[in-house]
């Protein structure tokens, strides 16, 4: 199936080697989320996001994926309700996507993969007052994960995929303004997975609510060609290695339970 074959797969291209110890281990990110098994909670209220495109500052490529950053020094784009106690503030959002269409997620559903997945990540700022505090806290960080799809162009990312080509390099960094990461979110919020778990690169720390999205948004095939068209190596590199594949295996369940918004 699929999945075992994109496990090869990142064998075959593994982004980076991955560690033989991680502290506790036990609620690592990705996972493979079984509709069968996941418990509907009724207790799960909607979630609330709200994003103010003047937060949005810059893109840049950082080695594993190209990220949109947020100006989070106050509490003007943020997701609360929904599993979250607390607000939490959006500091960044980026992608992880394949070599080609058949894979590229992190997560996938009974073990089907999509061929990209968006991430919006926020840290908990009822609790912490930086990101890189939140960052080892058990509820420091939620994600928020929304599947792509190929079919219709996305008018919305087409602002992002025309700015990608300017942060084609690694560690290369431009100014990105004005861009509200709502247009990513799919029409309903309201169905979701939730469970424990981690950062899906190092350093893999078990902060993560992941609230993943039942429906899935549409990029054109040709957008999700520009994601590809980005380096995974610094222009001063001899050799340069397109940025795909930088999706991370899947982990052990271990005995989590994956909670839903919905029957
Ligand atoms: N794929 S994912 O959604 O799980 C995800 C991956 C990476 C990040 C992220 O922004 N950083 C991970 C650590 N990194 C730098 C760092 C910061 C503090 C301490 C140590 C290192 C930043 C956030 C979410
Ligand atoms: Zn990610």
């Amino acid at each position: 199936n699929l999945s075992a074959c994109s496990s090869k797969l990142a064998f075959m291209h593994p982004m980076w080697q991955e560690p033989l110890a991680i502290p506790g281990g036990d609620r690592q990110s990705p996972i493979d989320i079984v509709v069968r098994k996941s418990v509907f909670d009724p207790q799960l209220r909607p979630l609330k996001v709200q994003y103010d495109p003047r937060t949005c500052q810059q893109i840049w490529n950082n080695g594993y994926s190209f990220l949109v950053e947020y100006d989070d020094t106050t509490d003007k784009s943020t997701v609360k309700g929904g599993p979250l106690e607390d607000q939490f503030r959006l500091c960044q959002f980026h992608f992880h996507w394949g070599e080609n269409n058949a894979w590229g997620s992190e997560h996938s559903i009974d073990r089907r993969l999509f061929p990209a997945e968006l991430h919006l990540v926020h840290w908990n700022s009822d609790k912490y007052s930086l990101f890189e505090e939140a960052v080892i806290e058990e509820n420091g960080l939620a994600v928020i994960a929304v599947f792509l799809k190929i079919g219709k162009r996305h008018e919305g990312l087409q602002k992002l995929v025309d700015a990608l080509p300017a942060v084609r390099h690694k560690d290369s960094l431009v100014e990105f303004t004005k861009f509200d990461p709502s247009c990513l979110l799919p029409e309903n919020i309201d169905d979701y997975w939730t469970y424990a778990g981690s950062l899906t690169t190092p350093p893999l720390t078990e902060a993560v609510t992941w609230i993943v999205m039942k429906r899935h948004i549409e990029v054109s095939h040709d957008q999700l060609a520009v994601f590809r068209s980005l380096l995974f190596t610094s222009a001063e590199e001899q050799v340069q290695r397109s940025m795909v594949n930088n999706f991370r295996v899947q982990q052990a369940v271990k005995g989590r339970t994956v909670r839903s918004s919905f029957t």
